[in-house]
């Protein structure tokens, strides 16, 4: 009886021991499973984040940075998957249509990869970075109509309005940094759209919400091209992190405001939802608070209007830039598209287009889609896998990333004949329908497609063609041939140095 009183704490340290045992003989075993499966796949590692990723990344060449390193690796394996170890993490990247189709076709596939945790700082479960699919469905289910062709068209006098106090600004310069231009342009848009109000990007460089905006961009950037920031760890403890988290806070704050603005304006039963005496009964915001008063919190609706402006202002600049820049460098498709808007516009000079004008705008969207196809405002995108997935033939283990790198499937000899040039024809209906629908996705595919895509592309037209009708394109100086131009990933895909443009007035 004595002993076995005194042996029952034996007993249950020796159970307890086992179970650990047991429970670490089956983590290294998963552990050393990953590792077989990953070293299966061609590849590289990288143990030295800091020199070891540095050194691969060009400095000189087309595609600098990390862009170029992808680019350079990717062609080395003739576009098959290859994997990539850093330190411990596996990231298998696709660029095959094939491929792609099986991970961005695959509804199971929903979580997107650690490379968006920077993102989700400021984005939190907005619909760009969600992890949790019952949240991402709902807002999904709830912001969706609010992006519907309907209300996209009582827009396009908003586009039209930025883009001509665009054109405007152009006419006193001799020369127009175009990113910088271009991209108060499109946030003032996304800002009048989203929520209703005006921040005048355009007219003053002084608003506190304009300078929080570029203040993250600029972090963002400064990680993706440092590879010692890319660790949150390093991050953490740097000035940057500070710096970020009170511009994003900063933002919220602001975004909160409006958005308590117009509950009060919704509580007392006013018709009228505009702040900043701006008529916009239709912002997303305003649709969202209508519609998703049961079902979003107001957390919920801060992170997705910050989201909706993030997502849309930075990729619309960038598309619409090179837009520009493609149109300065080949002066003959310049003249096509100026054909085009002559004829669709006659003698209705500088009226803002109609709804149906922009449909007929048939050679400008082959133009965009051929900026980006060359310049897809975001050349990569990545999912966590937490099953195992077979992929041309090859196991990729539960516990990787996958990355798209959709910037190489564009650029794919086997896709596109004379692949970096540009060339709208690409895009004419009989060599499209030839092509799978996997060879071209700037924004992306599947469940967790770019929910803006309409949005942009009436934005983009509204802005292309307001300039096109009063401008002549041209290169500016410092960039005077396209063999200069250099691209790189910041928090989107950007040139490495600001390319300056020249707008003559056409009539
Ligand atoms: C030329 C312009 C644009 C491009 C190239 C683009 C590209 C993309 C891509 C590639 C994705 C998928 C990301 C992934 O799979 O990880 C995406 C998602 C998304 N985009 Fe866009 N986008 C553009 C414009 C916009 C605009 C104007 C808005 C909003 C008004 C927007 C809002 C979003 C949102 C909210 C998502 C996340 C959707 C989800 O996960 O459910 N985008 N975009």
């Amino acid at each position: 009886m004595f002993t076995t009183v005194h042996n029952i704490p034996t007993v249950r340290a020796t159970l307890v021991l086992v179970l650990l045992a047991t429970v670490l003989i089956f983590l290294w075993k998963t552990y050393c499973r990953f590792i077989q499966l990953g070293n299966r796949i061609p590849g590289i590692g990288v143990w030295n984040l800091t020199t070891g990723l540095l050194n691969q990344m060009p400095k000189n060449g087309p595609h600098v940075g990390l862009l170029g390193f992808l680019m350079n690796f990717v062609n080395g394996y003739h576009g098959a998957p290859c994997r990539i170890w850093v330190l411990s993490e596996l990231c298998v990247i696709l660029t095959k249509p094939k491929d792609i189709e099986v991970v961005l076709g695959n509804v199971k596939i929903f979580k997107k990869s650690d490379h968006y945790a920077m993102m989700k700082r400021l984005m939190g479960q907005g619909l760009f970075t969600a992890d949790d699919f019952g949240v991402w469905r709902r807002h999904r289910k709830i912001i969706t109509p609010t992006l519907h062709f309907n209300i996209l068209k009582d827009f396009v006098p908003i586009f039209f309005k930025q883009a001509t106090k665009l054109a405007n600004k152009i006419k006193d310069k001799d020369q127009v940094n175009i990113f910088l231009a271009v991209g108060l342009c499109t946030l003032e848009s996304i800002c009048n759209t989203a929520m209703g109000i005006n921040i005048f990007a355009q007219d003053s460089e002084d608003s506190a919400f304009l300078k929080d905006f570029y203040s993250v961009l600029k972090i963002w950037h400064t990680r993706m091209t440092s590879p010692w920031f890319m660790l949150d760890l390093l991050f953490n403890l740097s000035r940057l992190k500070s710096i970020h988290d009170k511009a994003a806070e900063r933002m919220k704050c602001f975004t909160n405001e409006i958005l308590q603005l117009k509950k009060e304006k919704i509580g007392a039963n006013k018709s009228e939802l505009a702040v900043n005496n701006e008529p916009r009964s239709t912002a997303f915001l305003d649709l969202m608070i209508k519609k998703g008063k049961e079902v979003m919190s107001d957390g919920e609706l801060k992170d997705e209007i910050i989201t909706l402006i993030l997502a849309g202002q930075e990729t619309t600049a960038t598309v619409n830039s090179f837009a520009l820049i493609m149109l300065a460098y080949h002066q003959n498709i310049q003249q096509k598209v100026q054909e085009e808007l002559d004829s669709i516009f006659e003698c209705r000079e500088n009226e803002c287009p109609t709804f149906e004008d922009l449909q007929k705008m048939n050679y400008l969207e082959m133009v965009i889609k051929e900026t980006l196809r060359l310049y897809p405002a975001l050349p990569l995108i990545g999912r966590t896998l937490d099953e195992d997935l077979e992929v041309n033939n090859i196991i990729i283990p539960a516990g990787s990333s996958v990355g798209i790198f959709l910037y190489g499937t564009h650029r794919d000899p086997d896709l596109y004949p004379s692949p970096n040039d540009f060339n709208p024809d690409n895009f004419l209906p009989e060599r499209q329908s030839k092509r799978s629908n996997y060879s071209f996705v700037p924004f992306g595919a599947g469940i967790r497609n770019c929910i803006g895509q309409k949005y942009a592309m009436i934005q983009m037209k509204t802005i292309l063609s307001t300039i096109v009708r009063r401008y002549r394109v041209s290169p500016g100086n410092g960039c005077p041939s396209l063999d200069n131009l250099q691209v790189m990933i910041t928090s989107s895909l950007k040139p490495r140095h600001p390319i300056n443009l020249s707008f003559t007035p056409r009539r």
